[in-house]
C-alpha cells in the first residue's frame, strides 16, 4: 500500500498543512504534519467556544466509526510553550489515499491561545516516534506506526518547497522527486526524535569544510533552523550587515545584503546539501523596515539543533522508520 499528498506553505512557510479525512462520513481538516511530536490531534466540538477561530472542527458524534476510548486523555506541549489537550476516539483516517481503519484521534477540549490565532491549523499529525506519544493511561501509535505494516515499503518521505506546494509521500520513494544520490544516515529514537548527527558544515562556495558534529533532530514543524551558536557566529559573520538584536530575539540583517553566502550542510559520504541565501533571509521584521529575521537562528534555548523547515525545504528527505535511518538528497 502506499499513499500521496500534497502540503501547501503558509505565508512565509511558517507551517505546511495538508489535507487530512477522518471519520465516516469523511470530515476533511487541514493538518499540520510534525516530525518532532507524536500525537494525532484535531480541533474538535468539544471545545470551548472561545478556543475557536475559524478552525475545521472534528465531531465525533457525527462519525458513524468513532468510538470514544473512554478514560484516555492526552495534553502535549510544543517547544514554544503552546499547548492543547483533551480525549481520544477511534476512528478511520485517510491521508493521500492511505487509511488506517483505527486510529487514535485526540480531540482537543482545550488549546493555548496560540492554536487559536493561527487559524488555518485545524490540528496536528505527529509522525515523530510513538513512545513519546501523551496519551494516558496507555500511550498510542501514530499514523505512520498503524499505517507501517502495510506499506510497499516502512518509508515516508517529505518534499517541502520554498513558497510553493510540496509532497509527503508514504510508502514509497518517488525517484522523480530528488537529484544525485540519497545518502543514509543512521537515527537515534530513543527520545522519540528523528535524531542524527550532521558531521559539520560550510558557509559559502569559498569556505572551508568545518568539521564539527552537530547533533539534532529533523522537524517538519519548526519554522526556523536551530544551530549551534558557533555555527551562527560562522555565518552571519559573513553578512555585511548581519548582527545580533536582542530587542528581537535573535540575528537580523538587510534582506538584500548582497554578501549573503549559501550554507551547507554534510549529510555524510561527503555530501552537503546547499540552502540557498535566499531561503535565511526568512522575513521583514516589520513592513516598513528593510531588515529580515534571519531563518538561521541559536539553539542554545533547546540543547539541540533543530533541522527546521528552512533546511528542510533544501532537500528531499527519506524517513526511513524500518531502517531507523534518515535520507538526505538534493532536488
Ligand atoms: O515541539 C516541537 C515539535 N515540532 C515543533 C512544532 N511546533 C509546532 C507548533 C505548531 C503550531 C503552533 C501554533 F499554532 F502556533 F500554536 C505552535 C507550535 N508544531 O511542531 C516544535
Amino acid at each position: 500500500d502506499r499513499g500521496s499528498v500534497q502540503n501547501s506553505p503558509k505565508s512565509y512557510d511558517v507551517e505546511y498543512l495538508m489535507p487530512v479525512s477522518l471519520g465516516t462520513p469523511a470530515q476533511q481538516l487541514n493538518l499540520d504534519l510534525d516530525t518532532g511530536s507524536s500525537d494525532f490531534w484535531v480541533f474538535s466540538t468539544l471545545l470551548k467556544e472561545s478556543m475557536i477561530n475559524g478552525q475545521t472542527l472534528y465531531d465525533p458524534n457525527a462519525s458513524t466509526t468513532a468510538d470514544k476510548m473512554e478514560g484516555y486523555s492526552w495534553k502535549i506541549t510544543y517547544g514554544d510553550q503552546s499547548y492543547s489537550s483533551g480525549d481520544v476516539y477511534v476512528d478511520t483516517v485517510t491521508i493521500g489515499d492511505l487509511t488506517v481503519s483505527t486510529q487514535a484521534v485526540e480531540a482537543a477540549r482545550e488549546v493555548s491561545e496560540e492554536f487559536t490565532a493561527d487559524s488555518d491549523n485545524d490540528g496536528l499529525v505527529g509522525l515523530g516516534f510513538g513512545i513519546i506519544n501523551t496519551v494516558m493511561p496507555y500511550k498510542q501509535k501514530t499514523f505512520f506506526e498503524k499505517a507501517m505494516p502495510g506499506l510497499d515499503s516502512p518509508v515516508f518521505t517529505a518534499d517541502l518547497k520554498s513558497g510553493a506546494p510540496g509532497r509527503y509521500n508514504f510508502g514509497y520513494i518517488d525517484d522523480g522527486a530528488y537529484t544525485g544520490n540519497i545518502t543514509y544516515v543512521p537515527v537515534n529514537s530513543s527520545d522519540g526524535f528523528w535524531s542524527w548527527v550532521s558531521p559539520g558544515f560550510q558557509v559559502g562556495t569559498t569556505g572551508s569544510f568545518n568539521s564539527t558534529r552537530i547533533h539534532g533532530i529533523a522537524d517538519t514543524g519548526t519554522t526556523l533552523l536551530l544551530l549551534p551558536e558557533g555555527v551562527c557566529e560562522a555565518f552571519y559573520g559573513r553578512i555585511a550587515s548581519a548582527k545580533y538584536d536582542a530587542s528581537q530575539g535573535g540575528y537580523t540583517f538587510e534582506c538584500n545584503d548582497s554578501t549573503t553566502p549559501d550554507f551547507y550542510f554534510g549529510t555524510g559520504n561527503g555530501q552537503m546539501i546547499r540552502i540557498p541565501g535566499s531561503y535565511l533571509a526568512y522575513s521583514k521584521i516589520d513592513t516598513s523596515s528593510l531588515r529580515c529575521f534571519g531563518g538561521m537562528q541559536s539553539d542554545s534555548g533547546v540543547g539541540f539543533t533543530i533541522w527546521g523547515d528552512i533546511a528542510l525545504k533544501a532537500a528531499f528527505i527519506v524517513f526511513d522508520q524500518g531502517s531507523e535511518r534518515l535520507g538526505w538528497a538534493e532536488k
